[in-house]
């Protein structure tokens, strides 16, 4: 499998955002998309989710031909999409039945530290802790392909080391990861400047 976007450019507002931007990510690679703010970092890992059109260029899911590209990627982006009315346990079980997952919610929230807190409501969440729950969602519906936007944001020490470990098994099992980023990531990445072409060796 591999995840390939080719010359995409994309406007925003009826103003160019990224142009002729590609890359390639095997199996089991990373990349970090890296740029100052408004480079369209933002834009990059939305349109690779499907959820902005380019108006030329094309992102591909190689060797997941049966699927819409969309449907093998998890977006994990700045808001964190908490409903404040549900529970944690709730929360993550109604973005699983989204998804269409079948992880174990027991054991994602274990993971990602809120096991004791399951049952509060999502209102009384840290942005810390919002932070952990979108996480969860990684695991309790699995897909091959992480979209991460600023994903250690809100982490504490601890948390941007379970990141990083969760991205370790994550492309260990072939797993990509594409993360757009200010800040350390914890994990080892090849890096795209925005307007390059790189392809990424896997691991
Ligand atoms: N909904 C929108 N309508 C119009 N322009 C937008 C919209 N969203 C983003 N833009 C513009 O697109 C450009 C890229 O924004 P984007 O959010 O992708 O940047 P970014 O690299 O993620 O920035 P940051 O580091 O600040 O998060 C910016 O100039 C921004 O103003």
């Amino acid at each position: 499998m591999r995840l390939v976007a080719s010359d995409l450019v994309v406007t925003r507002g009826g103003r160019p955002v990224l142009s002729g931007v590609g890359f390639a990510v095997p199996a089991g690679g990373a990349l970090a998309v890296v740029g100052p703010n408004g480079a369209g970092k933002s834009t990059l890992l939305r349109t690779i989710a499907g959820l902005l059109k380019p108006l030329s260029g094309e992102v591909r899911l190689e060797g997941e031909d049966e699927f819409e590209p969309r449907e093998r990627m998890h977006l994990l982006g700045h808001q964190d999409a908490v409903k404040p009315g549900l529970s944690v346990v709730r929360n993550l079980r109604f973005a699983r039945d989204l998804l269409g997952g079948e992880g174990d919610l027991t054991a994602a929230l274990a993971r990602v530290g809120l096991g004791a807190i399951a049952e509060l409501p999502g209102s009384t969440l840290s942005a810390g802790q919002k932070r952990r729950l979108a996480i969860a969602r990684l695991l309790a519906a699995p897909r091959p392909v992480w979209l991460l936007d600023e994903p250690t944001a809100a982490l504490d020490a601890a948390g941007q080391r379970l990141l990083g470990e969760l991205v370790a098994e994550h492309r260990a099992k072939g797993g990509m990861v594409v993360a757009a980023t200010h800040l350390a990531l914890g994990f080892e990445a090849e890096t795209l400047e925005l307007g390059t072409v790189v392809t990424v060796p896997a691991e």
